[in-house]
């Protein structure tokens, strides 16, 4: 049995430069991952295909328990382009949050992606694997990375963050699904549309953090209240540095100087905000 880890994904930072001809949109992030806050998924090589799902959120999943899975479309992905691809049995428990802007489904995409490399000894940078992730989803090849990097283009861009010093957060998401498509759509770009207000993505330092944004923020706080209520609720605890909200939402995340203040402020966060999901953890 091979095991893998796949750690959410956070967007420090999300610009939105416009929306090409496809339908897309042309983004500009950084990201991060999760120590804490991490799906982890079993592979067993044998005939054919299959999936099971356990652990607090495989009911939130359940719906995609089938073919839809963002795991199975992963691996049908590789063998499409990698021929005698031996697949097997995938076991995923599901501890990440769902449509939350965590990019849950994608981590668990590229963790089967690093799963059939390793069983299939393939290495984990072979341009087939890179395809197969830009194939299943937008945040997948960031995913396959798994490390701080500045994602480009619909997020097929990925480089890695030289030197990024990890940082102290905590996470917070009201367990209520915000629809990524949903999000974007409120953004009203036509294809095509560029936007005025580009800006290069800055470096990882906390200054440069704090002056860029999140531009998926404006429309998922329209469409859901919570997303505004966590980010007082994040930017009242005691040595924030940063509340901002993750990729489409609706989780909030908080950037503290040290782990001691972030543990301190997840605690203040589950008195306050009732029946939400809270997680402390370093972003790397
Ligand atoms: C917004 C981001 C930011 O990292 O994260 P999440 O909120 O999903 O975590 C990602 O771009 C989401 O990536 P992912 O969830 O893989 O998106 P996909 O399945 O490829 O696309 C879902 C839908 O989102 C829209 N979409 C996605 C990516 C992109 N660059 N432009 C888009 O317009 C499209 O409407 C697409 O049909
Ligand atoms: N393994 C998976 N885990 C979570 N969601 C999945 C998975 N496979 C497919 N999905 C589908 O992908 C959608 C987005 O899920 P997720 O990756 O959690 O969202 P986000 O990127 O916003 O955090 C869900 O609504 C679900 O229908």
């Amino acid at each position: 049995m091979l095991r893998a880890r796949a750690p959410a994904k956070v967007n420090l930072t999300l610009h939105v430069l416009g929306r090409r001809a496809d339908g897309f949109h042309e983004l500009d992030s950084l990201v991060a991952f999760a120590g804490c806050a991490a799906d982890a998924l079993a592979f067993r090589p044998s005939e054919g295909l299959a999936l099971s799902v356990e652990g607090p959120f495989a009911c939130a999943a359940g719906d995609v328990a089938g073919d839809d899975n963002l795991v199975l479309k992963a691996a049908r992905e590789a063998a499409a382009r990698i021929p005698g691809l031996r697949l097997g049995r995938f076991s995923l428990v599901k501890r990440i949050p769902v449509a939350a802007g965590l990019g849950g489904g994608s981590a668990d995409a590229a963790a089967a992606l690093r799963l059939l490399a390793q069983a299939n000894g393939i290495a984990a940078e072979d341009p087939r694997l890179v395809e197969a992730a830009a194939a299943t989803g937008s945040d997948v090849p960031a995913c396959l990375v798994s490390r701080a990097a500045r994602m480009t283009g619909r997020g097929e861009g990925v480089a890695p963050l030289a030197g990024f010093a990890p940082l102290a957060a905590v996470l917070a998401n009201p367990l209520k699904p915000v629809s990524t498509p949903e999000i974007f759509r409120r953004l009203a770009l036509k294809p095509g549309e560029t936007r005025s207000e580009t800006t290069a993505a800055p470096d990882a330092g906390l200054a440069a953090l704090v002056a860029a944004r999140n531009d998926l923020e404006a429309p998922a706080r329209s469409l859901l209240a919570d997303i505004g209520t966590g980010l007082e609720a994040l930017a009242q605890t005691e040595g924030c540095r940063l509340a901002r909200m993750s990729g489409s939402g609706a989780t909030v995340f908080g950037l503290y100087d040290d782990q001691r203040s972030a543990r301190r402020a997840a605690r203040a966060l589950r008195a306050a905000l009732p029946g939400w999901w809270v997680m402390p953890t370093m972003l790397r």
